[in-house]
């Protein structure tokens, strides 16, 4: 297989309501969208890098900078057998996973294509169904968010994940079990706390939570150390991960007891597969995690989460949770209350509306 042609797009697309964290909100969708082509068929991949770099350093005008002058021209024309070359190919450059893994996503939806099998088959994908959870914003007050909590629960999400920051935790918490006592709810900081604030972090047990996902330091496994060793709820790590390397550190040191896998964050799907690997041998639970993706990128992440290691709800919601429209024909949808079907079509198995993409692009390049 040889890549003859890269199209980098830039799309805006407005989100159906605004999705706040403790490091800020977001309204709108600014992202790429790559779009390979083969000669005989075409991938698609989405970069999960945002307008700002409050989630990491990458932004999407970063995103576009490392793919037209470096990551593109370096696979152009190569004579490719297998996705996982494209990682070796990339090596040699530090970093900017986000926007190698749009690149790599593409030419993985690419090879399947050209197999005449599913992404999910292509990856070594089993489940045919997975289980979904909400990440729910930070809402303007208490009873906001649990109205919210009762609509998610009666359309059958698996898992309820709440955001938090100083002064809007315990609060939340109590008055969420008050109400339901026994959901699988779990809690993501964002990176919000520091390891003084560690007696306070303590009183969490209290809550019967699933998981309390990166409490500290976005570059931090150490401190996480420290907490895990008295924390009784497990730690979810996901800003600190950005390799299998990371994850086998993370787990030896205790500084996790789950891995959040964003196939962005991990600089694509074959890293993303090798981290489940590991930790499938190490026992450690990981689930997907989501960047508020359009069609592509939520296609992609329902085909990493049908691999084995999987084995948690993953912040996957279906695409109206997001959008009005999507940029996929058939936008993503419950198979069941909770669950979603992994596509059996070649590729990530949803038509990319063309028409619609041309709607949202605000900028483009092609490279050949
Ligand atoms: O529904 C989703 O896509 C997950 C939303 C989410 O939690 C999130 C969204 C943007 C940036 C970071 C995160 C996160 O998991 O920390
Ligand atoms: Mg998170």
């Amino acid at each position: 297989m040889k890549i003859k042609s890269v199209s980098i797009r830039r799309l805006q697309m407005r989100m159906k309501e605004p999705f706040e964290t403790s490091f800020g909100r977001e309204e709108d969708k600014d992202f790429l969208l790559i779009r390979v082509d083969t000669g005989h068929v075409q991938g698609y991949g989405e970069c999960t890098a945002s307008f700002e770099p409050l989630y990491s350093e990458e932004t999407t005008d970063t995103a576009w900078s490392m793919l037209s002058t470096f990551f593109v021209p370096a696979v152009l024309g190569k004579e490719i057998t297998h996705p996982d070359e494209i990682r070796t190919l990339l090596g040699h450059f530090r970093r900017n996973q986000m926007a190698k893994s749009a690149l790599e996503t593409a030419i993985w939806d690419a090879f399947a294509k050209e197999q005449g099998i599913s992404l999910s088959h292509a990856l070594g994908g089993l489940k045919e169904e997975i289980d979904v959870g909400i990440s729910i914003g930070i809402q303007p007050t208490t009873m906001h968010l649990l109205r919210k909590i009762e609509g998610y629960l009666v359309q059958g999400y698996k898992r309820i994940k709440v955001k938090i920051r100083p002064g809007l935790d315990i609060d939340i918490f109590r008055a969420v079990r008050k109400e339901f006592p026994d959901i699988p709810m779990m809690a993501d900081a964002n990176s919000a706390y520091r390891l003084e604030d560690l007696p306070h972090l303590l009183t969490f047990d209290d809550y019967d939570l699933m998981m309390i996902e990166q409490p500290l330091g976005h570059d931090d496994m150490i401190d996480h150390a420290v907490l895990q060793a008295q924390l009784r709820t497990p730690i979810c790590l996901d800003e600190s991960i950005h390799s299998t390397e990371d994850a086998r550190k993370a787990i030896s040191i205790g500084a996790c007891k789950v891995i959040n896998v964003k196939i962005g964050r991990l600089g694509g799907l074959t890293e993303s597969r090798e981290l489940q690997q590991l930790c499938i041998e190490h026992h450690v639970p990981v689930w997907c995690g989501g960047m508020l993706e359009a069609g592509v990128g939520r296609l992609t992440n329902m085909a990493v989460t049908s691999l084995p290691g999987f084995v948690l709800p993953g912040d996957t919601a279906p695409s109206a949770r997001y959008f009005d429209e999507d940029i996929i024909d058939p936008p993503v949808t419950f198979a069941k209350p909770g669950v979603l079907a992994v596509p059996s079509q070649p590729g990530i198995g949803a038509v990319v509306r063309e028409d619609r993409v041309e709607r949202y692009t605000v900028d483009r390049i092609e490279l050949r």
